[in-house]
């Protein structure tokens, strides 16, 4: 292992900005001062000009799904293709959900994905876990998913009905359950029995088109699961993360249940600040590279967003990286909107879109886009300091970036293993030129110099009173 020295460029935290350069010995990050090539010459350390660069730390994406199958396939990204994709886009940690099945010891889901990523991996990675079902046998094997498996974060789908559903009560207890585990509880917030009923509604009227995959999820019933769960969540004492928020109502639950000091965290992800509902529209059966859960909403949500995301009302990007092939799997949905597997390819591109979107275009700080893509991940989810930041003793993932370069996304170009980009044509500013995770090469001059199987699984750390990171009254109580 080469210790490296990083020289001459501007670090950034979700803290500060300065110019220094950075030793790397052992993965680890050594030292940080204004001139180390004193001490890089004694260490005999390979240089890293970053000169004239932005000195990011890598990127925590908290939301991703690899190798998983859902809407009768899987999806077309694996550990090896998503990592590697994550790693070209800045990102150095992915957090993965485990899928259960009732009836199943939860050990058995976890083994199943440790098989998944192990020897595919280039990053490091963690594991939420999926709660279907609470009962004697759950909660008998919870204690161990959290102290040994080091999986903090439990999450419950409010929607996917005969899927992934579960009921409140279900919920609640896993709320109870979590609390006395310093576990948080993760949420899909949409009301799934009404959108049942009105995707049956819809197609029985001869709807069948992508476009009525958002009539049919109309943002108040995404606001007021958002609102139960934070209910729930005020009851039980536990900590909440509602994961892809897309619309002003379920902003407006979070905001609210924040100013009475409920310990609840939004996420919003980049297609729903950049993307709306007119795409599923387009002709053909092109909307289906569209067909997210919750869906794309009017335009009129993003400015939401992103005022929720600059005043802290929302605090975390994910990507819900869900990638399906438009040929062959999107396709399952012809003729049926209801079958269109949900999810799009974000992983690569969610580091650059919110950097581009975000501080290029004003709308966020340089330091909240840090704390947005890696630091806040990082805290929430028991991984820091080793993650999510640039400090004397954090694990080396370094993101140097050119922050004047100029590119356009495109699926001629990307890294993910799929025949689309949602993004398509959308110009970029910002290119991540080199990415290091603990302290070598993944991606070196916007080369793949990684190798499968390096990345790591990460146990974290359970939350304390006193690890912090409890809601923000002040930004909280802030209206949209
Ligand atoms: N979001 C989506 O459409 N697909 C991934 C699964 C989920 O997060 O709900
Ligand atoms: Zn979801
Ligand atoms: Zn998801």
């Amino acid at each position: 292992m080469t210790s490296k020295w990083i020289k001459g460029g501007t670090i950034v935290t979700a803290a500060d900005t300065y110019r220094a350069d950075l030793l790397i010995k052992e993965g680890i990050i050594a030292k940080i001062g204004i001139d180390l090539s004193a001490e890089a010459e004694a260490e005999g350390a390979e240089a890293v000009d970053a000169a004239g660069k932005l000195v990011f730390p890598g990127g925590v994406d908290p939301h991703t799904h690899l190798d998983m199958p859902f809407g009768g396939t899987v999806t077309a990204d694996d550990f090896a293709t998503g990592t590697r994709a994550a790693a070209f886009g800045g990102t150095t940690t992915v957090i993965d959900f485990c899928l259960t099945t009732k009836g199943k010891p939860l050990a058995e889901s976890i083994a199943t994905w440790h098989r998944k990523a192990s020897g595919k991996a280039v990053i490091d990675y963690g594991f939420h876990l999926m709660i279907g079902e609470i009962n004697d046998e759950v909660l008998a094997e919870l204690p161990a998913v959290v102290n040994d498996e080091g999986i903090t974060s439990l999450k419950v789908f409010m929607a996917y009905k005969n899927v992934f559903q579960a009921d409140d009560g279900t919920l609640f207890r896993t709320m109870l359950a979590a609390k006395d585990l310093g576990a948080m509880v993760m949420v899909h917030a949409e009301n799934g029995d009404v959108i049942d009923f009105l995707i049956r509604q819809a197609l029985e009227a001869g709807h069948t088109d992508p476009i009525y995959h958002a009539r049919t999820r109309p943002s108040i019933i995404e606001g007021e699961a958002t609102g139960r769960a934070a209910n729930l969540a005020e009851l039980a004492g536990a900590r909440l993360y509602v994961v892809h928020v897309t619309c002003e109502e379920a902003v407006r639950q979070i905001a609210e249940a924040r100013s009475r000091g409920v310990d609840v965290w939004g996420e919003t992800c980049p297609q729903y600040l950049t993307l709306d509902e007119t795409y599923l529209a387009r002709p053909g059966f092109e909307g289906a590279k569209y067909v997210w859960s919750p869906p794309l909403r009017e335009q009129r949500h993003q400015e939401v967003l992103w005022n929720a995301l600059k005043s802290g009302q929302l605090q975390t990007i994910g990507s819900d990286h869900c990638s399906f092939n438009y040929d062959g799997q999107k396709d399952l949905g012809l003729g049926d909107f209801s079958k269109i597997p949900n999810g799009g390819p974000v992983i690569e591109d969610r580091f650059s879109i919110l950097y581009s979107e975000g501080v290029a275009k004003g709308r966020i700080t340089l330091n909240q886009f840090v704390e947005m893509v890696a630091t806040r991940n990082a805290k929430l989810f028991g991984l820091f300091p080793q993650k999510g930041t640039i400090a004397v003793g954090s694990d080396a993932d370094i993101v140097i970036f050119d922050p004047s370069a100029e590119r356009t996304l495109s699926a001629q170009s990307h890294h993910m293993n799929v025949d689309y980009n949602p993004f398509e044509g959308m110009s970029i500013t910002g290119v991540p030129l080199s990415v290091l995770s603990r302290g070598e090469y993944v991606i070196r001059d916007r080369q793949f110099a990684g190798e499968l199987g390096t990345g790591r699984y990460l146990k974290r750390s359970p939350y304390t009173a006193s690890s912090g990171e409890a809601p923000d009254r002040t930004a909280a109580s802030a209206k949209s």
